[in-house]
């Protein structure tokens, strides 16, 4: 009997639960409205409001935030609460940083294919790897050494763009700079050539595919409730991300024996740049702990922090440029001006020798117009919290443990309670005072997070970027290939472009 009522009330439960997602479903397909319109405030919607928005989500939650800086999402067994009001974001990531962590979900998320590397950890173990790589990345060494690296790299890249601006064909800068940047962290992170700029690879290649796929799919989990189904099932996207570790394991323990090998027999260690030896070096005082799982685990989360976000940010520059072509002609002239360069100086390697560290202190105009882009296309548009008790946020809404808390970069940057009228123009002035470049609060400014976790590459993604930058638009005028067209973003992790940026180049100079 008991069974019976038992049986009953879940069937009567299901019927009821699919009768009202089959209304919701009808009311949002024919009226395009929500049944959590404002009345229901606090709560603006559902879950499943996301899914309607898959392909415009950021625009959808910044069209919201305009009306309600903060706001409310019910998903099944929790709420969604996503702001844009720049004292909540200053609560969770710096006042109340004991209460707002990573969560269990993003461990789980990321744990596959990150492991215990510091973009997934909480607590000791993070705190372990912020002072091993703050103490790292401030070092002269991995400064030089990034900054060579890049310089290199960039060379390559004019040479790469060369070929097409010749031959007057366009070409997909998205998928260069992708390239480049995944060139670029190798080097910098293991101290080995990958060489996908080159395009002849084959290890370069596959690496390259296993890690933007696995990229993918650990995106995939945030917006997919079926995941740990498809991972256990192993197939789809999880099946793709098994393969994609797979890949990347053997390539990456395979680097760590051979570095350990090459650091035993050698006596001077001191002349190690990259951070893979240089973590090597440091992980003799407790080899225990900082075994080979750790070291991979540390170096992958540096590579994923790294290489997206970067190129990301490189794209949507070079796309803002195209529709700003004043801007650009303002960003060449700073060049000229403090490399001492003009239109004659076509010897590729000798320029981007001159792109000194005093010349890239002096580029405060492009410094502007990189800070103007990530401001409008930040690289990371959504970033979660989670609470680990209850709370009040500044402006007075209630958090419940468990609870997920966003910032939404995206729709920050287009706010006009936070920039003024002109929000949504792409102007580096705002970022000026006399020609020098003025830093806003980061808690305003949110695209390189802000707190006690900011961003540990904020400085090296900003050489690398003005380093290329300056590359580039000394040899090339940029121009869209389909000058009527509008690029819009992919939803995932970080703000790639749908699709290419098809751009077609044209020489500055008499190369
Ligand atoms: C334009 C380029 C970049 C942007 C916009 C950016 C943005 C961000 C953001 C939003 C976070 C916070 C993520 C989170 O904890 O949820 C972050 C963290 C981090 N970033 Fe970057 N990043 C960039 C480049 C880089 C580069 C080049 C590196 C290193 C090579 C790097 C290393 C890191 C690391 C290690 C963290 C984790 C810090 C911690 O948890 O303590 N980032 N970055």
């Amino acid at each position: 009997m008991e069974l019976l009522t038992s049986l009953a009330i879940i069937v009567l439960a299901t019927v009821v639960i699919v009768l009202c997602f089959t209304i919701y479903l009808f009311i949002k397909i024919f009226t395009g409205k929500s049944i959590f319109d404002k009345e229901y405030a606090p709560v603006h919607a559902t879950i499943f409001d996301l899914f309607f928005h898959k392909d415009d989500l950021y625009d959808y939650e910044t069209e919201i935030a305009r009306e309600k800086p903060t706001f409310r999402f019910l998903s099944p067994g929790q709420s969604e609460i996503l702001t844009a009001d720049p004292r909540n974001v200053e609560h969770i990531l710096k006042t109340r940083f004991d209460n707002y962590t990573k969560g269990h979900n993003s461990r789980q998320n990321l744990g596959d294919l990150l492991g215990h590397g510091i973009f997934a950890v909480d607590g000791e173990k993070w705190k372990q790897q912020r002072k091993l790589a703050s103490f790292e990345f401030s070092a002269r060494v991995l400064r030089d050494f990034s900054c060579s690296v890049f310089r290199r790299n960039a060379s390559k890249l004019v040479g790469f763009v060369t070929e097409f601006a010749l031959s007057g064909k366009a070409f997909d800068a998205q998928d260069m700079l992708m390239r480049y940047t995944l060139d670029s962290i190798f080097k910098v992170g293991f101290g080995v050539e990958l060489k996908c700029l080159d395009g002849f690879s084959k290890e370069g290649e596959e690496f390259m595919e296993a890690f933007d796929e696995g990229n993918v799919a650990t995106s995939s989990r945030f917006i997919d409730p079926l995941w740990k189904l498809k991972w256990f099932l192993n197939i789809g996207t999880q099946a793709r991300l098994k393969k994609s570790i797979d890949t990347i394991d053997k390539f990456v323990y395979r680097l760590i024996t051979t570095k350990r090998k090459e650091l035993a027999e050698e006596q001077d260690t001191a002349v190690r740049e990259d951070i893979l030896s240089r973590f090597l070096v440091e992980s003799e005082k407790d080899p225990d702990k900082m075994n080979d799982k750790y070291l991979r685990d540390i170096i992958l989360s540096f590579m994923i922090a790294g290489k997206d976000t970067t190129a990301a940010a490189l794209s949507w520059f070079l796309y803002m440029l195209c529709k700003n072509p004043l801007v650009q002609e303002k960003i060449v002239q700073e060049i000229r001006d403090v490399t001492s360069s003009d239109e004659k100086t076509t010897d590729v390697n000798g320029f981007v020798k001159s792109i000194t560290e005093e010349a890239l202190d002096k580029m405060q105009y492009l410094h502007a117009a990189l800070s103007e882009t990530l401001r409008l296309y930040p690289s990371v548009p959504v970033d979660v919290r989670c609470a680990e008790n209850d709370d009040i946020l500044p402006d007075g809404y209630r958090v419940k443990k468990g609870d997920n808390v966003y910032y939404i970069a995206y729709a920050m940057g287009r706010m006009t309670y936070i920039w003024g009228q002109d929000a949504e123009e792409f102007k580096p002035e705002r970022w000026l005072k006399d020609g020098v470049f003025q830093p806003e609060s980061p808690f305003k400014f949110i695209s390189f997070h802000a707190g006690p976790r900011i961003c540990l590459g904020k400085d090296f993604a900003s050489r690398q970027m003005k380093i290329v930058s300056m590359a580039l638009l000394h040899f090339f005028r940029f121009k869209m290939a389909d000058e009527k067209s509008n690029v819009h973003y992919k939803t995932m992790l970080t703000l790639h472009m749908e699709g290419a940026l098809c751009l077609h180049a044209i020489p500055r100079t008499s190369t």
